[in-house]
């Protein structure tokens, strides 16, 4: 390599400096110095760069052995000295000659913005996921992106170049370049495939004249795969809501019953005692005993009381689901099952299941419950792989279980894997001394809730609640006492407040106390209406009442009939 074209550039204004910067990156060319009298951003620059920098021209010009000296002051003085130097010692290149340059160097610096900015976009238009297709003014396909391939199969040779008033005249493309107006989430099929899209275009428009337009595109599948998405990921937070929900911990305690009567003193302390073992309990009594109540409270005070606390009340669950509900099941195991989804037992894991209406239980799955208790494991509703529990069990009921397994409605087998301790709860009727502390507690609650001032009861209220039957038992007069507590105005419940909200039936079948003796007829009619009260006055409870009783139904239509 020959040597190097050593440059002095004099006047370091804009021009200079333009010059400068692309001089220097040339290898051939070596800048000795440059010029100008003042110090201009372009000075600093050479000066950084290690540059001799020279004020006047004069001292440029002392410099030997510069091969060209390229003047951009343009000064009249300057040309006219440059003019002087022998044309052996430097090559002038004057100001008009330094113009073409720099006017041929910001063209080449053009052109290299524009290839950037080229590069830029293709690497942007080739990254999106969305198609995008550019048209010029009179249709004719200038540009595709791969994207756009991807959702179409349509190769981007294969389209541009064509028109797009035939290939897609109703496409938002089409209708941008016709109206000259942006299009919005225009839903069409891509021209020439079954590809449904959901588009956006736009008019391109420079220096104010419309020279064509682009249209950006995505396939429905793609969003409705994003939909999906959003669905399942909805689904799952509403799953591990419910799950949140169902697994209540335990919210009461045995300081929460009330009652020192020791019939129910009886009650809390074997459940006391049997909070502390890992037994099934069956847990009897009428309805409104407490029997929920108790066995939050065992729970509490088991050695589990972190863990979950499951209800299943197997009488609301209807009978289809009952199975899914207690076992789970997977995914696709019925129609319907869009997701595996966990069961009672699961859930209860480490914990304690509350298995409330047990006597309501369907005999298939009192078979599939049975082997649970025994093995502590099942499978999922549609699974196959066995699944490992450790859950305590407290089944309730307000059926007599024993009479039900006389008549073949619950497995025995079942009755004494869950009856290995009995916890019996007392009707209200057997304990009514408790009825004054239950009712202080009310008040103070209801207070709160009414925001009254209630005080306490007139002794003649006092006695008429003493006196009911309490058929519906502690939760009867939990609502016996609310809507007293609405209506009353002073401080004082008095029996008014009471008299219409008890039901008079039930004094007189109080009245009829067990010692007594009693027309045979009459005890026919009380355990009639007692039978209906117990199933219900439907067509279905008049049925089971039926069996009840002992009789058939047309004798129980028929007795009605008298009794009215
Ligand atoms: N000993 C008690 N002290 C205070 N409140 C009680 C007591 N026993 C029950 N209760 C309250 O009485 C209501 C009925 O109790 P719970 O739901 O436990 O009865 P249950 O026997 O499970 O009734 P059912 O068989 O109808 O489901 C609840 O509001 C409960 O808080």
């Amino acid at each position: 390599m020959g040597h190097k074209v050593r440059v002095g550039i004099v006047g370091m204004g804009q021009g200079g400096t333009t010059i400068y910067k692309t001089l220097r990156g040339i290898e051939q060319i070596e800048i000795i110095t440059v010029c100008d009298l003042r110090n201009t951003p372009g000075m600093e620059m050479a000066k950084s760069d290690g540059i001799l920098t020279c004020l006047t021209l004069d001292e440029v010009l002392t410099i030997e052995a510069l091969d060209v000296i390229i003047e951009t002051t343009g000064v009249p003085n300057v040309q006219a000295q440059l003019q002087l130097v022998p044309k052996t010692a430097a090559t002038i290149i004057d100001s008009q000659a330094a113009n073409l340059m720099m006017l041929i160097i910001e063209d080449k610096e053009k052109l290299a913005d524009i290839r950037r900015y080229r590069g830029e976009l293709d690497a942007i238009l080739n990254s999106v996921q969305e198609a995008i297709e550019v048209a010029s003014i009179d249709g004719r396909i200038k540009y595709v992106n791969p994207s756009f391939s991807r959702v179409t199969s349509i190769p981007a040779g294969q389209r541009i170049g064509k028109n797009i008033f035939e290939e897609s005249p109703n496409g938002a493309l089409a209708r941008s370049l016709r109206t000259h107006e942006p299009v919005f989430a225009h839903r069409a099929l891509v021209g020439g495939t079954d590809v449904e899209v959901i588009s956006n275009s736009a008019p391109i428009v420079v220096d104010g004249k419309m020279e064509g337009a682009v249209v950006v595109f995505q396939p429905l599948t793609d969003i409705y795969k994003l939909m999906e998405q959003v669905r399942t990921s909805n689904q799952v937070i509403n799953d591990l809501q419910t799950r949140i929900n169902q697994i209540s911990t335990s919210s009461y305690t045995f300081d929460d019953l009330i009652g020192s009567h020791p019939e129910f003193e009886n009650a809390l302390n074997f459940a006391r005692q049997a909070a502390k073992s890992n037994s099934t309990i069956l847990i009897t009594g009428e309805s409104g005993t407490g029997k929920e109540l108790f066995a939050h409270a065992i729970h509490g005070a088991s050695l589990r009381w972190d863990k979950p606390f499951i209800k299943v009340n197997c009488a609301a669950i209807p009978e289809t689901l009952l199975e899914s509900e207690f076992f789970g099941h997977e995914k696709g195991a019925f129609t319907g099952a869009l997701k595996t989804k966990l069961g009672k037992m699961e859930l209860a894991n480490g914990g304690t299941i509350f298995l409330d209406e047990i006597g309501d239980m369907n005999p298939y799955l009192q078979a599939k419950l049975l082997r649970v208790l025994q093995e502590m494991e099942f499978e999922r509703v549609g699974g196959t792989q066995t699944i490992k529990v450790d859950v305590r069990v407290i089944a309730a009921t307000n059926r007599n279980l024993l009479e039900m397994v006389k008549y073949g409605e619950f497995r025995e087998d079942l009755y004494y894997r869950l009856n290995v301790l009995e916890l019996r709860l007392p009707p209200l009727r057997k304990h009514k001394e408790d009825i004054p502390a239950y009712v202080q507690s009310l008040i103070v609650k209801f207070n709160r809730k009414f925001g009254k001032h209630v005080t306490g009861l007139t002794s003649q209220a006092e006695e008429m609640l003493m006196n009911y039957h309490w058929p519906g038992n502690i939760r009867e007069i939990q609502n016996v006492l609310e809507r007293a507590m609405v209506s009353v105005e002073d401080e004082i419940i008095t029996h008014k407040h009471i008299l219409n909200l008890i039901n008079p039936q039930s004094i007189l079948e109080k009245e009829t106390r067990d010692e007594d003796i009693i027309p045979i007829e009459e005890l026919e009619k009380q355990m009639i209406s007692k039978a209906l009260k117990r199933y219900g006055n439907t067509v279905e409870g008049k049925k089971e009442a039926a069996n009840a009783l002992r009789i058939s139904l047309a004798t129980l239509y028929n007795k009605l009939k008298v009794m009215s």
